[in-house]
């Protein structure tokens, strides 16, 4: 019997009857694969997931811990999700119109991780700015924060971006590391503990998979042994999602995970806005809502004229989303409207009998 401490799970509360605990290392469509101390099941959500949930953010998703009744000869069944202790959400578009994003529905893309790797590389796309705002939704999610310089192989010195790091987020550890090489991996040691979980952040091209094979590679008989277990007979093209490293500790990998690193973060919601942001100083009260405050600037420069309403009230609607929807919206809006239509053919296809019409 496998033990689910070794997959980072530790019992909170009494297991009622008939139900086993377990941790989601994949998820497809509405199918789950979970790790089990019997092994792996595949299982789908309860129905009263999709009726009684509050919003999208109450779903599993991988790195989950969960309760099911299993069925070792078909679907078990999800009956409860265990309380997260950090996540990553994105925001997912499905179902709205491009006028109503501002009820955008929360998807969490990774749960229950211990470390946030943030990746970025030492070559020229080097950039501390971008680093910081990682850091802001790094520490947002629950996880510990760690600075991950790739690519150290690209650059003769990197004692000078390491200690530009160092001095921007002095509380935040950082490590230059080669992928290729190896130089540097064995300081990850330390957080790469039995049973930790870790996920990558990072912009596209940074290096993620690299770091992942590199971690990976160093004990490739315990991979294929993993797959081995595999009770659903899928072996090596399975693109798994929680890898189990030779190490012990996890890395979650989903696709969500990498959209997340996909936008680069020096896109901000004010940029663009100077010209309205400047009426701000010339506010009598340093706190001014610009609504009907006596002595605000807006409101003057709104009624003579000089700051057009137009450019106000677009300046008003971008600030309501918040910065991690905005940087991510026409992408995800995109790719969703897209899932959509492509779910709808296949439910078209379902009811015509197997045939596109
Ligand atoms: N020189 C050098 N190149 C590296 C290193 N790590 C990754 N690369 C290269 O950088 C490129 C991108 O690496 P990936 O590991 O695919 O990056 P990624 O972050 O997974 O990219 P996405 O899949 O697009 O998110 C590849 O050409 C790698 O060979 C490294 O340590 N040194
Ligand atoms: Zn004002």
């Amino acid at each position: 019997m496998m033990d689910l401490k070794t997959y980072g799970y530790t019992e909170i509360e009494e297991i009622p009857s008939g139900l086993l605990p377990g941790r989601i290392t994949e998820l497809r469509r509405e199918r789950f694969t979970v790790i089990t101390e019997r092994g792996e099941l595949t299982a789908v959500l309860k129905g009263a997931f999709y009726h009684s949930a509050e919003s999208r953010g109450d779903f599993p998703c991988v790195g989950d811990f969960v309760l099911l009744r299993p069925n070792e000869s078909g679907e078990s069944l999800i009956t409860a999700l265990l309380p997260r202790r950090s996540k990553f959400s994105r925001a997912n578009y499905s179902g709205h119109a491009a006028e109503y994003t501002r009820t955008v529905l929360e998807q969490v893309v990774a749960a229950n991780f211990d470390y946030v790797f943030i990746l970025s590389s030492l070559n020229k796309d080097f950039n501390v700015t971008r680093m910081m705002r990682y850091l802001t939704q790094a520490r947002q999610s629950g996880g510990q924060p760690v600075i991950i310089l790739t690519k150290a192989d690209l650059t003769e010195d990197y004692s000078l971006p390491l200690a530009e790091v160092r001095q921007s987020m002095p509380n935040v550890p950082v490590h230059a590391v080669c992928s290729h090489n190896g130089l540097g991996l064995n300081e990850l040691d330390v957080y790469l503990e039995p049973g930790s979980t870790v996920v990558f952040l990072g912009m596209s091209g940074v290096g993620k998979s690299s770091l992942l094979n590199a971690l990976m590679e160093r004990d490739v008989m315990k991979v294929s042994a993993i797959r081995e277990e595999d009770s659903r007979g899928r072996h090596t093209t399975t693109h798994r999602q929680l890898f189990m490293l030779p190490s012990g500790a996890m890395v979650i990998d989903t696709p969500g995970m990498r959209e997340l690193g996909l936008f680069d973060a020096d896109e901000g919601i004010s940029a663009g806005f100077n010209d309205v942001e400047e009426w701000f100083a010339g506010c009598r009260f340093h706190d001014c809502r610009h609504e009907s405050e006596p002595g605000c600037a807006v409101l003057a420069a709104l009624a003579d004229g000089s700051l057009p309403r137009e450019r106000w009230e677009r300046y008003n609607s971008q600030q309501q989303e918040n910065r991690f929807v905005q940087d991510k919206t026409h992408y995800l809006r995109d790719k969703d409207a897209r899932n959509q239509s492509a779910a709808m053919q296949r439910k078209q296809m379902k009811k015509n009998g197997g045939r596109y019409k």
